[in-house]
């Protein structure tokens, strides 16, 4: 179900007649088996079983490969290393299994002091990064108060029997409650017409904290901001996770359910600023990457473009 990282995917145009700072990633990229010290750790999360499952349009298996092309060529303006550090593929249905993988690699980098961007697939890798970030907190001395923020049209709060990219965060709620552990979870992007009162009345059980995609516009930016820091505050860690169908279909129409509004990427990269500069991000994932759906890797484009910053 693991495996390690094909070097060959990162290729891309050589500017060397430039000069030594004419560095593009693919020239810079290293395999994580190997690598010479603490970086960040991009790890694939190859899987359309959770989409599918959810009655979603499949596709997002390919995510990883078409953002780690559109990094490929991207200019290198990095301060730290940054590892390939492989994929864990979901074979056919084995979706539980898969997210278990996850989290044993997303872990293994956390011990390892690297900081784990996982690319998905759907939304279900929320909850194998959950599990692996979970684990690690286990080990330290001080269990830390973890919380999560998702930028997200939906809640993926769905408490169907069967996980699938709609229940990760009832999943985590639930064993954090199992485990007596506070569930701290932001939603920030959320769309009334794309998710059902029930979904909202659940929300509500769980205590999340949400702000609605017109709640989120670039003149509402200083609120926004205010609401993510309360949120920032209030926690030692953050999880960051990134449902590209936050943002507007015009941006990124290469996911299973494209945005009529969205938010603005201005304001979603200003926010992730924002949560990066606190010093409590402790690893990342962008999910729903579909390419079957993409139009001219707009979506593959702005995926690679969000690594790209949280990378820096
Ligand atoms: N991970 C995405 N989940 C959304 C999909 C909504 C849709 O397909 O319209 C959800 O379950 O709500
Ligand atoms: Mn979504
Ligand atoms: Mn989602």
């Amino acid at each position: 179900m693991y495996q390690p990282a094909e070097m060959s995917i990162w290729r891309g145009r050589v500017d060397h007649e430039e000069g030594a700072l004419a560095v593009r990633w693919h020239e810079r990229v290293t395999a994580m088996h190997g690598a010479i010290g603490p970086g960040v750790a991009l790890l694939g999360f190859r899987c359309d079983a959770g989409v599918t499952r959810n009655q979603g349009r499949p596709g997002a298996k390919q995510g990883p490969t078409v953002i780690r092309q559109a990094l490929a060529n991207m200019a290198w303006h990095q301060t730290r290393l940054v590892h390939d550090a492989g994929d864990v593929h979901c074979e056919d249905d084995q979706l539980e299994a898969a997210q278990t993988v996850l989290a044993r690699e997303v872990a293994q980098c956390l011990m390892d002091g690297h900081f784990p961007i996982v690319l998905g697939g759907g939304h279900e890798v929320a909850f194998g990064s959950f599990l692996g970030l979970a684990r690690f907190a286990e080990s330290q001395p001080k269990p830390p108060r973890i919380g999560i923020i998702n930028f997200d049209a939906h809640f993926d709060l769905r408490g169907s029997e069967r996980p699938s990219s709609g229940t990760p965060f009832r999943q985590i709620a639930r064993m954090c409650q199992e485990s007596g552990w506070p569930f701290r979870y932001c939603c920030l992007g959320v769309s009334e017409p794309g998710n059902t009162p029930a979904l909202f009345a659940t929300a509500r059980e769980l205590n999340v904290l949400w702000r609605l995609d017109d709640e989120m516009g670039i003149h509402q930016l200083a609120d926004s901001q205010q609401q993510v820091n309360a949120f920032v505050e209030s926690v030692d860690w953050i999880y960051l996770t990134i449902c590209l169908d936050v943002l507007p279909a015009a941006v990124a129409p290469g996911v299973s359910a494209p945005a009529a509004r969205g938010v603005a990427l201005e304001v979603v990269e200003t926010l992730i600023d924002q949560i990066k500069q606190s010093g409590k991000l402790k690893m990342a994932d962008v999910a729903e990457m579909n390419p079957s759906f993409d139009i001219d890797n707009r979506t593959a484009k702005v995926a690679a473009r969000l690594v790209w910053r949280l990378a820096r």
